[in-house]
């Protein structure tokens, strides 16, 4: 595969992959190295440990029993004569972990392995952990302590037994002896501050010789609990960390596709506002601002024949004279003022078109014949009352037409466009109605 291919190949994946190949790695790696490696050890035998005693029932509650302990390389042995007196005759091997207050945690340890032999099959020996807790246990009382222990077989010849702490019971006669409440019931074994190996229950009062090689204990720094959740930690944090800023992510590109909308629309509304002004533009004289042709064939598109209405042609008179002698600016002032004037007098309701030149039409849709002659004789007033540039004197003709029924507006157009013929040829300055 060429490089190139492998790189772009290497590009689409994206953090979260890298994240989680490294956790997973990281997972594999721990577990590996729990199940393999991680180990705690710790072993007490003749070669590595001299804070041994032996004690038996003597001095206590009328004992007579005698324990005694001597010292082979390879392990400790008790000789033990068990007598009638105390109401539990026993001897012991007494390891003593104490350095001072302080006794040994073994409770980060999980397998327990003890090699011995007993002289006599038919009893059992006794585990014992002696756990201090200032909770329930006083240095002035050796028995305040917790005792938790385990009975194992006597054999003859040399046997190991590996054991878990949950195989050990908190010994039931402390429970009622020192009234313990349920709550400091439970096996402890993080402030150990003496191990025994005793003699068993009711044993048969005659000579016992116990031999112990060693006890050890094995543990993981981290154990398989500590480690599950250590694990769970961390994959719960990342996925926790992902999905939050995979909804941060969501919720900005959520942000800018709304931002990007509203452009769109705003966009969309100028367009729509540009389009309605150049369609208004397009209807209108862009000298006076009138309705156009355009203009008037869009309003007329809206009609019908029968829609009632006047239509008053409009014509400056003699308006060429004004341009031959003012000039066409004051011509285009003229025509620009008259409109102005016009608009004024007119309602909302009622049209001025400028059909060409000099000459407007007025659409007046509500309106009937009298009506329009009168609105065409206010009109002529009006404007020929107005001053005008350089003061000229200026009139207007009126040709008024009311629409028949069924009539088209070309006609009508063309009955009040006579009606102006016969005003101007009246003498301009007037009102004609359409007959
Ligand atoms: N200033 C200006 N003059 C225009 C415009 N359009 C047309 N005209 C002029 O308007 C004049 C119209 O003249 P005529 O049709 O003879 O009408 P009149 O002089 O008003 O005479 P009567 O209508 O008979 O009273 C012409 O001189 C045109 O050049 C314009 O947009 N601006």
């Amino acid at each position: 595969m060429p490089a190139q291919k492998i790189i772009s190949q290497w590009r689409i994946l994206q953090p979260i992959h890298f994240v989680l190949g490294l956790l997973i790695l990281l997972t594999v790696s721990l577990l590996l190295w729990q199940h393999y490696g991680m180990n705690l050890f710790l072993r007490f035998d003749p070669g590595n440990f001299n804070q041994i005693s032996a004690s038996d029932d003597r001095d206590n509650e009328g004992g007579k029993s005698i324990g005694l302990i001597s010292i082979n390389p390879k392990y400790w042995r008790l000789d033990c004569q068990l007598q009638k007196g105390h109401r539990s005759p026993y001897c012991s091997i007494d390891f003593d972990l104490s350095k001072g207050k302080q006794g040994i945690d073994l409770s980060k340890y999980t397998d327990i392995t003890i090699r011995y032999r007993y002289q006599n099959p038919r009893e059992q020996v006794n585990l014992v952990m002696v756990n201090f807790n200032p909770e329930y246990s006083v240095e002035s009382d050796y028995r305040s302590q917790k005792f938790t222990e385990v009975y194992l077989p006597g054999v003859m010849g040399w046997s190991t037994y590996t054991l878990k702490w949950q195989q050990f019971n908190v010994a039931s006669w402390w429970i009622a002896d020192k009234k313990i409440p349920p709550k400091w019931t439970d096996n402890e074994f993080n402030n150990i501050r003496e191990i025994r190996l005793a003699t068993g229950l009711y044993p048969e009062l005659s000579n016992h010789q116990i031999d112990l090689a060693y006890i050890e204990f094995r543990g993981k720094w981290i154990n398989n609990n500590t480690l599950q959740l250590l694990l769970l930690l961390l994959w719960g944090g990342t996925a926790a960390f992902w999905l939050l800023s995979e909804l941060r992510r969501s919720m900005l590109a959520l942000q800018r596709s709304h931002a990007r909308q509203k452009d769109l629309e705003n966009a969309q509304q100028h367009l729509q506002e540009t389009n309605q002004l150049l369609a208004e533009r397009s209807m209108r004289d862009p000298l006076t601002l009138a309705f156009n042709r355009e203009g008037l064939s869009i309003l007329l598109a809206k009609e019908t024949p029968d829609t009632p209405g006047s239509i008053i042609f409009i014509d400056i008179d003699h308006f060429k004279k004004i341009n031959d002698h003012y000039g066409h600016g004051t011509g285009d002032q003229v025509l620009c003022l008259l409109v102005q004037h016009i608009q004024q007098q007119i309602r909302p309701s009622e049209q001025l078109i400028r059909l060409g030149g000099e000459e407007f039409v007025l659409l007046c849709q509500h309106s009937n014949l009298a009506q329009a002659e009168r609105l065409a004789e206010k009109l002529r007033l009006w404007l020929f009352s107005q001053s005008w540039p350089a003061d000229i004197p200026l009139s207007c003709s009126f040709g008024v037409a009311e629409r028949q029924k069924g009539e088209r507006f070309e006609a009508t157009l063309h009955r009040a466009d006579l009606a102006l013929y016969r005003a101007k040829a009246g003498g301009r300055n007037r009102v004609e109605v359409a007959e």
